[in-house]
C-alpha cells in the first residue's frame, strides 16, 4: 500500500510513525461529542477503532492497525468516513 498516495487523498491527515492523525475542531463541545458519537457507529460497522483525545471542542483522532503492526486500508477507509461525518457537523 502506498501511504503517502492514500495520504494525499486524505489532506487533513498526517503521518506520525505508524499512526495517521488528523485534528477536528467543532463549533462546541455538544457537537464535538455528537460527532464521537458518529464515529463511533462507523467504528462498529468497520470493526476498526480509533483513539480519540477529547479537548473542549478539538478531537485528536489517531489511526493505526495494531493486530497487523501497522497503517492498513482500513485506516483509511475509516479516516475517510470520519472527514464525511466532520463535514456533516461543520467541523
Ligand atoms: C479483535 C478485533 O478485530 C481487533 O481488536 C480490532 C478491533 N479494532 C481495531 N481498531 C484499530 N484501530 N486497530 C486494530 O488493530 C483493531 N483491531
Amino acid at each position: 500500500m502506498d501511504v503517502e498516495q492514500k495520504l494525499r487523498e486524505l489532506p487533513g491527515w498526517r503521518r506520525e510513525g505508524d499512526e495517521i492523525r488528523r485534528t477536528i475542531t467543532a463549533p462546541d463541545f455538544p457537537t464535538a461529542i455528537r460527532i464521537v458519537d458518529a464515529i463511533a457507529v462507523r467504528a462498529e460497522e468497520l470493526n476498526h477503532h480509533p483513539d480519540i483525545d477529547i479537548r473542549w471542542r478539538e478531537l485528536h483522532l489517531a489511526l493505526t492497525t495494531h493486530d497487523q503492526g501497522g497503517l492498513t486500508e482500513l485506516d483509511f477507509a475509516l479516516a475517510a468516513r470520519i472527514d464525511a461525518i466532520a463535514a456533516e457537523y461543520g467541523a
